[in-house]
């Protein structure tokens, strides 16, 4: 079972706050993003565009019922995946956390790449409406809560190894 499995919204610093976490903690690290990419060849936003969203989001759901039985270290997943029935499911028992963010810091972070499809148009308001959407789904399955707004990467990491360095 990972040591900790990050989620949070698009530029809350999951793929670079895990890796620093990882270090600190002295495990391994893992990107479910990064995985799919893999496994397919292609970046996420090729396979958005050639196959759909919901072709993603298949590959998605089973790479992260993958991690979170094979997987020991720091896991963080895509922006998505917990808004999916079955991966929110499989997150209990697990610990999880939040890395939070509003959109000042989320915008200055990501700068609204077109490697972001769901972010493609109108990336601000698209970003304010996933996460609108998306918090509950956050909170329910977080264990924990970091709130990253105006902090850096090595400050929230070392928060996030703190917090779940004790868990067995
Ligand atoms: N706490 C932080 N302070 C400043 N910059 C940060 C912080 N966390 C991440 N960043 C920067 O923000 C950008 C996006 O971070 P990252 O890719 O880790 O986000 P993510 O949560 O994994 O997003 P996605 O859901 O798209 O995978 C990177 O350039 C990263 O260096
Ligand atoms: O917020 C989302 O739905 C996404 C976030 C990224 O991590 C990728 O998983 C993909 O771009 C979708
Ligand atoms: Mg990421």
């Amino acid at each position: 079972m990972p040591r900790v499995v990050l989620v949070g919204p698009p530029g809350s610093g999951k793929s670079t706050t895990g890796a620093t976490v990882a270090e600190l903690l002295g495990v391994g690290f893992h990107d479910t993003d990064a995985a799919v990419e893999a496994a397919a060849g292609r970046s996420i936003a090729d396979i958005f565009v050639e196959d759909g969203e919901p072709a993603f989001r298949d590959l998605e759901r089973a790479e992260v019922s993958r991690a979170l039985a094979a997987e020991d270290g720091v896991v963080a997943l895509g922006g998505g995946a917990p808004v999916d029935p079955t991966t929110e499911a499989a997150l209990a028992g697990h610990t999880v956390v939040f890395l939070d963010v509003g959109i000042a810091d989320a915008a200055k972070r990501v700068g609204f790449a077109a490697s972001r499809p769901l972010l493609a148009v109108n990336p601000r308001a698209s970003w304010v409406r996933l996460m609108e959407a998306r918090r509950p789904v956050y909170e329910r399955v977080a264990t924990h809560t970091v709130d990253t707004a105006g902090r850096g990467v090595d400050e929230v990491a070392g928060e996030v190894a703190r917090l779940v360095g004790t868990d067995p």
